[in-house]
């Protein structure tokens, strides 16, 4: 594949052990996906994903919510601080913090979230938990572009994972993130070469 002219900036936030952001790091290692990224971020220190976005020559950033007085100036800073990057698209991969006013103001309509489980079921901070607790046979992950709700903005790709009798939540988690990843770099990878438009919640590549 011939390389893509102006790649796509992305800027990926994340919050623990950043297998996402990995998969979206060795995807933008090929120039015809499309796509690079710009920066990574996250909401707290030491975490795994900033070492791999450290290890690939990637520039980071921490926001923490204790260096801010406020949520909103915390909101308000990382909005800034994702601006000075110029995204094209702004990646939540694992970031655990629901992101605010000033932010959507700013980024509205370019951030995705992806989250593990299918939306609009398992809304929150435990998707296979509370899967495997309601007893479903198929959960999986969703990529939706985020709104002020929680999981609840228009899904732009899903892909389902089967639910074994022997899983827990760590497992289960495990098998989603499996197809997760591949999701999100197929979806992303879409989303910066073709663009997208989003019109009565329904999301549609070109
Ligand atoms: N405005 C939005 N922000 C974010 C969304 C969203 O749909 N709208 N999705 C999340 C990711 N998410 C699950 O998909 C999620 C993350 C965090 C929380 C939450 O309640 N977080 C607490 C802090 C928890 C912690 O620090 O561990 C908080 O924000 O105070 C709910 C859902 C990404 N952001
Ligand atoms: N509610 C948000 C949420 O649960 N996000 C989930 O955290 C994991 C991060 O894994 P990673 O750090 O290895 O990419 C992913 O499964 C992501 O969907």
């Amino acid at each position: 594949m011939p390389p893509t002219p102006n790649p796509a900036r992305l800027v990926v936030l994340v919050s623990g052990a950043g297998t996402n952001l990995q998969a979206l790091l060795d995807a933008c290692a090929e120039d015809s996906y499309g796509a690079r990224v710009a920066a990574a971020g996250a909401d707290r220190d030491g975490t795994g994903g900033l070492a791999r976005a450290e290890r690939a020559g990637v520039p980071t950033f921490v926001h923490r919510l204790d260096q801010f007085a406020t949520r909103a100036d915390w909101d308000a800073a990382l909005a800034g601080t994702v601006a000075a990057f110029e995204p094209d698209l702004i990646v939540l991969a694992g970031f655990m913090k629901l992101v605010g006013r000033d932010f959507l103001a700013a980024h509205g309509g370019r951030v995705v979230n992806t989250h593990p489980a299918l939306c609009p079921a398992f809304p929150g901070t435990d998707g296979p938990g509370d899967a495997l607790a309601y007893g479903v046979k198929v959960t999986g992950a969703t990529l939706f572009v985020v709104d002020d709700g929680v999981d609840t903005g228009p899904i732009v790709a899903q892909v389902p994972v089967p639910v074994l009798d022997e899983d827990d939540p760590a497992t289960l988690h495990e098998r989603i993130k499996v197809a997760e990843r591949q999701m999100l770099v197929e979806t992303v990878g879409r989303m910066a070469r073709e663009g997208f438009t989003i019109t009565d919640r329904k999301v549609r590549f070109g």
